[in-house]
């Protein structure tokens, strides 16, 4: 569960280049609800994210995880809860090294399981299990290295480290924006198999609207730093592809 309380943000506050980024905005999402934001440009969809993970702090208001304040906690504090996944299929692997090491050092990371570096054949097991759902034909390469992996492949498999554990809460910040059409799909259809077999809250920013019609059970729309349009599921079944387009008019 996420929840913003009266939240705002301003950068350079008091300066000529001051930008409310975020105004007093409210909003709770519930656990496992998919919400897809979208919003023009500087819109305030990247300061929302950062403020949930905690990359950034509120000028004002309160910010709570799973019931918890968190406002003060940063973002290493918010670990635990939060898995991130960026635009960037490089960032957050290490090329080298292979894929169980990249899934070894995740789950060392993030402390959620106190495993060892080295052979542990359970890991092992769990991860090829894991990975063998992804039905890429990856679980048998586990010992490949990242780097040499299609941006897709490894960008389903940067979202799958991210959630194996104890995360509940899943920020996806663009996730598909540097891949080819068939691999954003794989991504997004990945996501949306791990949001429902992991019971995540999850939050996918993006500016294709195709993607956020077809995806996730409630839409935000943000603008200037506010959220203008707020789409629960019953009202989301009600509407067409070609009405997300009207909005940006
Ligand atoms: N660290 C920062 N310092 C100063 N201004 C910032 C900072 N981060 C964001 N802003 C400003 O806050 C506003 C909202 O930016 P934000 O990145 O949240 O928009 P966005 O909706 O994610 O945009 P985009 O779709 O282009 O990624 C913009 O005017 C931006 O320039």
């Amino acid at each position: 569960m996420i929840e913003l309380k009266n939240v705002s943000k301003t950068f350079n506050k008091g300066k000529a280049n001051e930008v409310n980024a975020l105004k007093n905005t409210s909003i709770k999402i519930e656990k496992g609800e998919f919400v897809v934001v979208i919003g023009e440009n500087g819109s305030g969809k990247s300061t929302f994210l950062n403020l949930v993970a905690g990359n950034i702090y509120p000028s004002e208001g309160n910010i709570y995880l799973q019931g918890e304040d968190v406002t003060k906690l940063p973002e290493f504090g918010r670990s635990r809860w939060i898995a991130r996944v960026f635009q960037n299929p490089l960032s957050g692997t290490a090329s080298e090294l292979s894929i169980l090491t990249n899934f070894r050092l995740a789950s060392l990371r993030t402390q959620r399981k106190k495993m060892v570096i080295g052979t542990n054949r359970k890991f092992v097991e769990k991860v090829k299990e894991q990975v063998s759902s992804l039905n890429m034909g990856l679980e048998n390469k586990l010992e490949q290295s990242m780097g040499s992996l299609s941006g897709g492949q490894r960008q389903a498999l940067t979202l799958l480290m991210s959630v194996m554990d104890e995360a509940k809460i899943l920020l996806l910040d663009e996730p598909t924006a540097a891949l080819d059409p068939r691999s954003a799909q794989l991504i997004l259809k990945t996501a949306d198999q791990l949001i429902t077999q992991y019971g995540l809250t999850a939050v996918l920013v993006t500016h294709n609207l195709k993607d956020a019609y077809t995806h996730g059970n409630r839409i935000l729309q943000f603008s200037e730093g506010e959220i203008i349009r707020d789409i629960s599921s019953s009202e989301k079944e009600k509407i067409q592809q070609t009405d997300l387009y009207a909005w940006f008019e």
